[in-house]
């Protein structure tokens, strides 16, 4: 049986950053994947996602990811609507493809501490092997987490990668008060972002907060 080994990169990338797309570059190469989907959700459980609709997030993933021929996107969660429950995707991937495929559910640190909160975190490990990008210098303490899941811990799988620090909330921030985010999102999504306007806020307040920088 010939192996697949397939990425999900899911976020809610609002907007996809470059430590989004470096944490999917270093996976695919350090696991040897053979192609990384990109899975914006729908609802993000538990998060509050404004100034983008679901359809600006997904394009821009798109216009992100066009010039890696490794790379695709799902609209899955998208179509999916409600929750977008990883166990739901990871669930529906692995019906689709079946055994000959394994999939590597990947993420940043931030999530393997939050793990437990999850819809079926137990399940979640028996269908991925949980990817967590973590800092070079092994800072962070994740070894705990890892073997609260007992035998189930093996599949949560670290990956040292370059501190990045970037984060959408920051992006969101800059783009509202007209600072630069050059370097730190892909241009043609910079692009995006300038032409339809999106996370630009027409409020008083943020222009007045605009000329005080
Ligand atoms: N700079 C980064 N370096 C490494 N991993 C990251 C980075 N930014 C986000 N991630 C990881 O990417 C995944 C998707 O993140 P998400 O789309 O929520 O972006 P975010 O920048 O964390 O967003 P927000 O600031 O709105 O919370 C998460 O698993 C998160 O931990
Ligand atoms: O399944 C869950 O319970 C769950 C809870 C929180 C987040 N997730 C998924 O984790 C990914 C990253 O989420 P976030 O909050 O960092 O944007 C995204 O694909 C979410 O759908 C999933």
């Amino acid at each position: 049986m010939e192996i697949t080994r397939l990425g999900i990169m899911g976020g809610t990338f609002n907007p996809i950053h470059l430590g989004h797309l470096m944490i999917a570059e270093e996976a695919r190469q350090t696991f040897h994947l053979d192609k990384v989907l990109f899975v914006p959700s729908y609802i993000t459980p538990n998060k509050n996602v404004n100034g983008a609709t679901a359809e600006q997030r997904l394009t821009m993933t798109r216009l992100a990811t066009a010039d890696n021929p490794r790379f695709t996107v799902s609209d899955m969660e998208m179509r999916r609507k409600g929750n977008s429950y990883t166990v739901d995707t990871l669930r529906f991937l692995k019906k689709l493809y079946g055994p000959s495929y394994i999939l590597y559910f990947i993420s940043g640190t931030d999530t393997i501490h939050d793990l437990h909160n999850w819809k079926e975190p137990e399940e979640i490990l028996k269908l991925c092997q949980f990817v967590g990008a973590t800092r070079p210098d092994g800072s962070e303490q994740i070894d705990s987490i890892i073997a609260s899941f007992g035998e189930l811990g093996k599949h949560i799988l670290k990956l040292p990668v370059p501190t990045m620090e970037i984060s959408s909330t920051e992006l969101r921030r800059r783009i509202r008060l007209g600072l630069s985010v050059r370097y730190m999102i892909p241009p043609a999504v910079a692009e995006y972002i300038r032409k339809n306007g999106v996370y630009q806020c027409t409020t008083k307040n943020s222009k007045i907060e605009s000329k005080r920088i």
